[in-house]
């Protein structure tokens, strides 16, 4: 069939809007009809060619949802007119690293999907006969798409697509990342690093819990209001601090975070966001994704006097059990999306939301079809 699309010819370069075809799914896969995503920062960050595992021309997006339109041989736990939330992290319920419960990494499909493709190792997507690579297994910069079963994360069907499209990746990023895998307190002090889509997230995770402080740590200013609508105390700009970042937020919070979160993908940033934790027992959790080559450092020193290093991908949420019930929180009113997405547009416009984050004047920019 004929899709329309935002096609990645080029690190670098602008999104161009094509009429793509899409083969039908194969076996284990769902066709979805997608009707809204997000523009997450980590497309942006594979469309600037940062991104060791970015293929080209490709269909990016990550961050979608919308309705199945048919179903694949073998497919037993959809059917057409199920709302789907897309995964680029899948729960197979079967291989080892879901069966280990110690992770959300499921691996059933991790290598093909970071080649570009499907399981069968072809892609359905083409453009007068040349291949377009598939993008973290999900490609929902397009009307419709195609995803193995256990990519799709089934949804109740009162819930908004150009709201709940968010869980697809920032939301249940900052929330998860906080409960699943910092595992924040009541009472907690938590400084989060970045103030954007994911890091907005973090704060509203850190305040359903209970911290008793959070402080958000952003150079751009214009990001103050939301976060502390969001349940912020505090906010640092480290462009107005007077001499180091990092005995400014020990002092700050008495002596340092009991958590912390990197939002930025700065390895700079990620040490401060260790540094700054509480000798003893403080917990930094790394979110942001860094370029190409980059690494971390620290005086090992940090972690002998017990500062921990985490990260997590998807705030570590197991996507088939986890997303189903974010999508009830923001339901029940017990979670806030509205207000974090900013800017709504046609996939026509969709190089203004890659402006509009790049310029931070955006939280989150959501794509309707
Ligand atoms: N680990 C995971 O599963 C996920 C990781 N990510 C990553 O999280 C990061 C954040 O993504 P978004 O929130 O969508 O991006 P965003 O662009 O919305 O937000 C980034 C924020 O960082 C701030 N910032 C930039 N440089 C700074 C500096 N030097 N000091 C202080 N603040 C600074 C910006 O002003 C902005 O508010 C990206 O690296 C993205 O790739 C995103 C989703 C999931
Ligand atoms: N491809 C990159 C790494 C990109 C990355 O870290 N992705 C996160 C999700 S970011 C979402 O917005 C993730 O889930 N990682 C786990 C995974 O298995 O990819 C690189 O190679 O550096
Ligand atoms: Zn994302
Ligand atoms: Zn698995």
């Amino acid at each position: 069939m004929d899709v329309k699309a935002a096609v990645a010819f080029e690190a670098g370069k602008p999104l161009t809007i094509e009429t793509v075809h899409l083969e039908g799914p194969k076996t284990g896969e769902v066709l979805v009809e997608i009707k809204a995503t997000g523009v997450c920062h980590t497309d942006a960050y594979t469309l600037s060619g940062k991104d060791p595992e970015g293929l080209f021309p490709a269909i990016l997006g990550h961050e979608g949802a919308g309705i199945v339109v048919e179903v694949g041989k073998g497919v037993t736990s959809l059917k057409p007119g199920d709302h789907v939330i897309p995964l680029y992290i899948p729960e197979c319920r079967q291989c080892e690293y879901c069966l280990s419960l110690k992770t959300n990494l499921c691996q059933a499909v991790r290598a093909t999907q970071g080649r570009g493709v499907m399981p069968d190792g072809t892609s359905r997507f083409s453009l007068d006969g040349q291949t377009l690579y598939h993008y973290m297994g999900t490609s929902t910069f397009a009307n419709y798409t195609i995803l193995p079963e256990i990519s799709l994360a089934k949804i109740r069907e009162d819930a908004p697509f150009d709201k709940v499209c968010y869980i697809g990746c920032g939301v249940t990023t900052g929330i998860g990342a906080v409960i699943n895998t910092a595992k924040v307190e009541p009472g907690a002090k938590v400084v989060v690093f970045g103030l954007g889509g994911i890091g907005l997230n973090v704060i509203q995770g850190a305040k359903l819990v209970g911290a008793d402080m959070i402080v958000g740590v952003d150079i751009n200013p214009k990001k103050r209001a939301l976060a502390e609508k969001f349940g912020m105390t505090h906010f640092v700009n480290p462009q107005e601090v007077d001499g180091d970042l990092v005995p400014y937020l020990v002092d700050l919070t008495k002596g340092g975070a009991d958590y912390s979160f990197e939002c930025i993908g700065n390895v700079k940033l990620m040490r401060q966001a260790l540094e700054c934790c509480h000798k003893g027992w403080g917990v930094s959790t790394i979110i942001g994704v860094a370029g190409a080559g980059e690494e971390i450092s620290t005086r090992p020193f940090q972690l002998v006097t017990g500062r921990v290093w985490k990260g997590t991908a998807f705030g570590g949420a197991r996507g088939r059990t986890d997303v189903p019930k974010i999508v009830d929180w923001y339901m029940d009113g017990k979670i806030n999306i509205d207000d974090l997405i900013t800017h709504v547009m046609p996939l026509e416009k969709i190089n203004d939301a890659f402006d509009l984050m790049h310029h931070g004047d955006s939280i989150r920019s959501v794509i309707t079809f």
